[in-house]
């Protein structure tokens, strides 16, 4: 196997300048392809899960217009109805590609079979596939029930239906919902039971809204897209950095003494997951924002301080604190996080794992993980990565205490390719 030797670093300074959102990218390359309209999308992530969306729209007949020398794609958008009626889409292991393109072929008729790695196979999917059968869909399982593969088959869905979706085994069901009621022409969704992961719904409501479509809403728990609504090109529109690839160079700059300053979101950030500075400075780091930069040191103290958080709200980033936990005294208790079972890997026995290896003392249940840091970290440890890209980056803040071996880092491809690279300049 592959893997990446990290030697010890005593210091992170410097400045980071953030690839593009992943969650942002692929909702917005969705919407412009659906829109009517071209849209001008810029700082478009380069990474896996965007590849995977950009091949599916091509396959579906969208034009994409990549413009030479920048990370902006000029998308021709279709107006409503993807013109490929029939198709085979690899949807890798994209939850922000697969679930909302699920939603949208659902809903506007043809025959597609939608698939993707092992673990893609193993990510539940049948909240989403009741919700649009509900509405009038025809989506068959061709392997385990629930789960992906997907045959959609062609259907005539009337405009103005209701239905119900679980709120608590992830919100892309919900916004995959909502990203596809507009394609025939408005409904109203309810969410059973508490939902999870609200701010990346708060960041479908906001996107769904550049593209010209309003939503009535009742908090959380219902949720109405007006009748006649419909996509239509903003003309241009701007992908912020990604605020989960920011977490890993924050927690650097707070364990690494800093300052690190990361570039591309902010105070004015439209992602959840910019809370984790937030909850950084809860553990002691001090952090400066402006409105599209977060800059993080480490305590004035020193070394920060363990915490118990709810972490339910950055999912993502919440995997970030796992390993800065190493990093605290005490133990650092994250609540909340049933989520991560269902997400690259069972992020919670991967977690309990790779932190024993390094001589942590871990405690895990459904939905918490408590961290408490050895007197020393084990050095030379070899962390499994598991296919998982957040396992490789949050475990290379271990190398501020030891040499630490990561397997497997090519992984990160999924949504940061030259993270060991920008790490590496970050420490320099
Ligand atoms: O909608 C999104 O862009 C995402 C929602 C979250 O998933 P869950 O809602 O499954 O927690 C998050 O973990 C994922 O990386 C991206
Ligand atoms: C859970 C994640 O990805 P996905 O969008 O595939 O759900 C993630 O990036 O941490």
């Amino acid at each position: 196997m592959e893997f990446l030797d990290l030697s010890v670093r005593d210091r992170a300074q410097g400045t980071v300048c953030l690839p593009g959102s992943k969650s942002i990218s692929n909702r917005i390359l969705l919407l412009a392809a659906l829109a009517s309209g071209d849209t001008l999308v810029r700082g478009v992530l380069a990474a896996d899960d965007t590849e995977r969306m950009l091949d599916a729209l091509t396959t579906l007949g969208v034009a994409l217009s990549p413009q030479s020398g920048t990370r902006d794609i000029l998308i021709h958008g279709v107006g409503g109805r993807f013109p490929v009626r029939r198709a085979d889409l690899f949807l890798g292991n994209a939850g922000t590609a697969f679930r909302p393109l699920t939603a949208a072929l659902a809903l506007t008729g043809g025959d597609y079979h939608l698939h993707g790695v092992p673990r893609m196979h193993e990510r539940p999917i049948g909240d989403l596939v009741d919700a649009l059968t509900a509405l009038g869909a025809r989506i068959d399982y061709p392997g385990q029930p629930g789960f992906p593969p997907l045959d959609i088959h062609p259907v005539d869905i009337a405009a103005g239906g209701t239905t119900r979706v679980n709120g608590n085994v992830s919100s892309q069901f919900l916004s995959a919902l909502l990203m596809a009621l507009p394609l025939v022409g408005g409904g109203t969704v309810e969410v059973i039971g508490e939902l999870i992961s609200r701010p990346y719904v708060d960041l479908t409501l906001n996107l769904i809204a550049r593209f010209g479509v309003t939503v009535v809403r009742d908090g959380y728990a219902r949720f109405t897209v007006p009748a006649g609504s419909c996509y239509v090109s903003p003309g241009e529109i701007h992908v912020e950095g990604d605020a989960s690839s920011a977490s890993y160079f924050l927690a650097a700059g707070a364990i690494g003494g800093g300052p690190v300053r990361v570039e591309g979101v902010g105070r004015d950030s439209i992602q959840g997951d910019v809370h984790f500075a937030a909850a950084l400075a809860q553990m002691g780091a001090q952090i400066e924002m402006g409105p599209d930069w977060i800059e993080a040191r480490a305590p004035a103290g020193g070394r920060l301080r363990a915490v118990t958080l709810d972490c339910n709200a950055i999912p993502d980033a919440a995997m970030t604190l796992a390993v800065a936990a190493l990093f605290a005294d005490g133990t650092t208790r994250l609540e909340q996080i049933a989520s991560w079972r269902v997400k690259e890997t069972d992020r919670i026995a991967a977690m309990v794992t790779e932190l024993t290896r390094l001589g942590a003392t871990v405690e895990s249940g459904d939905d918490f993980i408590a961290v408490t840091p050895p007197a020393q970290l084990t050095p030379q440890a070899a962390i499994d990565t598991y296919d998982d890209h957040r396992m490789a980056m949050c475990f290379s803040l271990a190398s501020f205490a030891v040499p630490v071996r990561i397997n497997d880092p090519r992984c990160v491809a999924k949504t940061f390719p030259d993270y060991f690279d920008v790490f590496a300049g970050l420490c320099a």
